[in-house]
């Protein structure tokens, strides 16, 4: 069964097309990789999937439930968290409030939500009292993601979760979100460059000037059409 479906979603900033006839489906449990050069719409795709920016036509429905024209909070309920381009905590809090704030609606299930988040990031237990600005980029990252896992969402959408950090964080981020796979999550992953993102994800969409250009599964996304759809710059 497809957890979410996206029909011929269309977004527009003032006069400016940024998505046009966008459609798409991940089933449940698999992860779907965004890929596009800059400017292509990738961030704006996730963003009208969480209910950030107002589609101007299109259906989106998760889990069979219509969400198309329901507000951010309400999508968030139905079990889809998104990680934001940027790491999206609060800097001035430390790593154990931004990680309580995850769970700020459910606190019956904060204890249990903690311990998973340090289970899966031992370093954010150790720095659990630092403020979550004074942490590295990737640590960041980290925290960002076990807020965003804390809550068991049942669809994660990363937006360029590697950009910036070294090769082994990468390798962190990426055996995370696949922990999370394995137990149910399905994940729409969005990344500029190509190669990680095609080793993770089960299917693979190409977006260029807000049109779907490729779609398939990832494994068949060859060199010769990364470089064909996304130029040198990011089919690496
Ligand atoms: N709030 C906004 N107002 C006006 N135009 C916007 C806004 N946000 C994005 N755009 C434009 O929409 C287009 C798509 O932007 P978007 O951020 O979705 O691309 P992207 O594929 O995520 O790019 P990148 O890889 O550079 O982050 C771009 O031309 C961008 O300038």
């Amino acid at each position: 069964m497809s957890a979410l479906k996206v029909d011929g979603l269309s977004v527009r900033y003032g006069a400016a097309g940024a998505l046009a006839d966008v459609s798409f489906e991940i089933p449940s449990n698999t992860a779907l990789a965004v890929l596009g050069p800059n400017g292509a719409g990738k961030s704006t795709l996730a963003r009208a999937v969480s209910g950030l920016v107002r589609k101007s036509s299109g259906t989106v429905t998760f889990g069979g439930q219509d969400l198309s024209t329901v507000s951010p909070a309400k999508i968030r309920r139905a079990g889809i968290v998104h990680l934001p381009e940027g790491r999206g905590v609060f800097r001035g809090l430390t790593v154990l409030e931004n990680l309580r704030m995850g769970l700020a609606a459910d606190p019956g299930r904060r204890a249990a939500g903690l311990e998973r988040a340090f289970e899966l990031f031992p370093v954010l237990g150790e720095r659990r009292k630092q403020l979550a600005g004074t942490l590295s980029g990737g640590e960041q990252q980290m925290l960002s993601l076990a807020r965003a896992l804390m809550v068991e969402p049942k669809l994660v959408i990363a937006d360029e979760m590697s950009l910036g950090l070294a090769p082994k964080l990468v390798d962190l981020i990426f055996e995370s979100l696949g922990r999370a796979r394995s137990a149910g999550v399905s994940v729409l992953l969005i990344e500029q460059f190509a190669g990680r993102a095609l080793e993770f994800a089960d299917q693979c969409l190409i977006l260029q000037r807000g049109s779907v250009s490729w779609s398939g599964p990832a494994d068949t996304a060859g060199e010769e059409l990364l470089h064909r759809y996304l130029g040198e710059a990011t089919a690496a």
